[in-house]
């Protein structure tokens, strides 16, 4: 095993674009820095926020390549997620940004043939993480994207059985009770992210010690309260400005939220373009961004990072 020790907030960050789609890797640095006062230690590129699946294997190398020279000296950990349905551009990926300097690779599973048993997953993965000995290497579990689930504490034992250099997951999944037997088993010896940001404050009352996610990219001050509150066994503030969490991404979700979304909703925010997204999703209007900002008001959104 080898534990990445990944602590406190990681951005899943969006994939700068101009208009014409072509990455913007120009505002990296200036993204970093936004990243940094709102108390982000980590980023993990290239996953679901970032549009990873839709770049092209060049541009993934290129964006896993800029991140990291862009994290050098200011970001704890750059965790590059090289998931793909093919095993042969997987492990060219996480070969490629672990020579780059990538401080651990993460992955999916194959989501369009998918295994059918934990034992072939962790055949995979097994296969992938040998491309990158020394390395920390993580599975990234979103059942709801890739249709893959199996019970994460079994695909873990598993795991840290057969994989030399196994880190740990990154779990996106509102399924505290399997987050909490994935924590109890292996939490002192594995890094379990916890990635749902509505409800972070559970998963770090069952031992979480590190959480992914796309609102971390503009609110991060308010959720490192609410992580401060939970190490201070103070629920009762943790448990308030969590509620006032959901509230806020209540509000994205009542306009759809997807990544075009949330691109808009950062650039509003952080005053860094994030451009459009690549995805098939509805382009977002100016006027939907003044809605968002007005509904997003009524919740005191704009105290929060106070
Ligand atoms: C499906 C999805 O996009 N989930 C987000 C959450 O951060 C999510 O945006 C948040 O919980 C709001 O629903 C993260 O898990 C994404 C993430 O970590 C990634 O981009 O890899």
């Amino acid at each position: 095993m080898k534990n990445p020790n990944l602590k406190g907030l990681i951005a899943a960050p969006f994939s700068p674009m101009l208009e014409n789609g072509d990455l913007n890797f120009a505002i990296l640095d200036d993204y970093v820095d936004y990243l940094v006062t709102q108390g982000v230690c980590s980023v993990y590129v290239n996953g679901t926020t970032g549009e990873g699946l839709s770049l092209s294997f060049e541009e993934r190398k290129l964006a896993a390549e800029k991140w990291v020279q862009a994290g050098k000296g200011k970001l704890k950990s750059v965790i590059i997620q090289v998931g793909s349905c093919s095993l042969r551009d997987t492990k060219a990926l996480a070969k490629h940004a672990a020579a780059k300097g990538a401080d651990v690779i993460a992955t999916l599973p194959p989501f369009f043939f998918k295994p059918k048993t934990i034992g072939l997953l962790v055949d995979y993965l097994a296969e992938v993480a040998a491309e990158v000995p020394d390395v920390p290497f993580m599975y990234y579990h979103i059942p709801e994207m890739t249709g893959v689930h199996f019970d994460m504490a079994k695909l873990m034992k598993e795991a840290a059985d057969r994989i030399p250099n196994f880190g740990g997951l990154k779990f996106t999944s509102l399924d505290l009770s399997e987050f909490g037997r994935c924590s109890e088993l292996f939490g002192d010896q594995l890094t379990i992210c916890y990635s749902k940001d509505e409800q972070v404050s559970g998963a770090y009352m069952l031992g979480a010690t590190a959480a992914v996610g796309s609102t971390y990219n503009y609110c991060g001050k308010l959720n490192n309260k609410i992580i401060d509150a939970c190490m201070n066994g103070d629920f009762k503030t943790a448990g308030k400005l969590q509620k006032k969490v959901t509230l806020f991404i209540g509000v994205l979700l009542d306009y759809g939220l997807d990544v075009a979304i949330n691109k808009a909703v950062m650039t509003k925010l952080s005053g860094l373009d994030m451009g459009p997204s690549r995805l098939p999703l509805a382009p977002v209007s100016a006027q939907t961004v003044e809605n968002i900002t007005k509904d997003l008001k009524k919740i005191e959104f704009f105290d929060w990072g106070q």
